[in-house]
């Protein structure tokens, strides 16, 4: 394979993981001049370029060496290193993204009695992930057949083509639609950054560490909310010991107000109604929760 100065990142085309994987590395300060045939999208400024293709394909394309990094979901890499081998032992999750959650689940039809994985043996059960159900099927000690199904696995037990099924299961509304009810969660997922154990020994190293650095500022501020409050010094300890989690807060003297102070807090959550509530309460008062943009320690 041609040596590469380049780092490249496959991502999925079209598809949940799409949007929110964009976004995310435009968070990141990379940006890219999309390509006519959209497949390949030149990264601007920064020595970074992405490769749009089916998720299924990403893990293989990172393993092959084809791309350095991807942006896929727990469970397609979990299914990879599943059936891969070696290749896909040599695959790691280098950040969980927060985004993309679901749970891979067995489900059964409302009417069937379960109790515990054993009562699965010697049914048929529909998934588009065999070989992460062959292994939970195997530590679990039960006997079963697996059909492989690539999409539209709940319609199965319907169709009489399975007895059960294992697939993906977010809000649970496809289950219900076709009357099933989960039994076990095999895995949560989320997206992931993936890559291989070592990272390249040239630039794009160097750059896949700049990338996790922005990655980790991103993830951290994206959750977290600036608190800014109003308080008089007698009721600044009641206040102080109400803030959510989060670095000590800094104080600031209001002009013309001696007994007054300005307090600034960084909160690690969400600051809910419920907790600004308490914290008026305690006697803060002109409160305000802003999003923060970016953090740099
Ligand atoms: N209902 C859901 N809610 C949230 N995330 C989900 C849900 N279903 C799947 N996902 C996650 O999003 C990933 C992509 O889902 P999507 O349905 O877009 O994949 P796909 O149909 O296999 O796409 P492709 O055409 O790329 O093969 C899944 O692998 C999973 O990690
Ligand atoms: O629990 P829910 O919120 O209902 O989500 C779960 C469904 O979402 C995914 O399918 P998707 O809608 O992507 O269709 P596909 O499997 O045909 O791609 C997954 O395969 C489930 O069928
Ligand atoms: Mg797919």
């Amino acid at each position: 394979m041609k040596p590469r100065d380049r780092l490249r990142i496959a991502m999925q085309k079209s598809g949940r993981l799409t949007e929110p994987a964009l976004e995310l590395l435009n968070r990141c300060g990379l940006s890219f001049r999309q390509s006519r045939d959209k497949l390949f999208c030149f990264g601007e400024g920064e020595p970074v370029d992405l490769l749009l293709v089916r998720d299924d394909d990403i893990p293989g394309l990172i393993a092959q060496g084809v791309c350095d990094l991807g942006i896929v979901g727990r469970n397609v890499l979990n299914e990879f290193k599943g059936i891969a081998g070696d290749g896909g032992a040599a695959l790691t999750e280098w950040r969980s993204l927060g985004f993309g959650r679901c749970r891979l689940s067995v489900a059964v039809p409302h009417d069937m009695a379960y109790n515990a994985p054993t009562d699965l043996s010697g049914l048929r059960i529909a998934t588009s992930y065999p070989g992460l159900l062959g292994a939970w099927l195997r530590e679990n000690s039960v006997d079963a057949s697996v059909i492989t199904l690539a999409g539209s696995v709940e319609i199965a037990p319907k169709l009489g083509t399975a007895d059960v099924i294992c697939d993906l299961v977010q809000s649970g509304g496809t289950l219900v639609a076709n009357q099933l009810r989960e039994t076990d969660v095999l895995l949560q997922s989320e997206a992931v950054l993936a890559g291989p154990q070592s990272l390249p020994t040239d630039e794009r190293g160097d750059m896949v560490e700049l990338l996790l650095k922005r990655l980790d500022g991103v993830i951290q501020v994206r959750e977290s909310r600036l608190l800014l409050l109003q308080t008089s010094r007698t009721t600044l300890d009641a206040v102080t010991r109400l803030l959510p989690g989060g670095p000590q807060p800094t104080l600031l003297p209001v002009a013309g107000q001696p007994d007054q102070l300005m307090l600034q807090a960084l909160c690690a959550g969400e600051v809910s109604w419920r907790q600004l509530e308490e914290i008026k309460k305690a006697g803060a008062r002109e409160m305000f929760v802003l999003p923060v943009e970016k953090m740099l320690a």
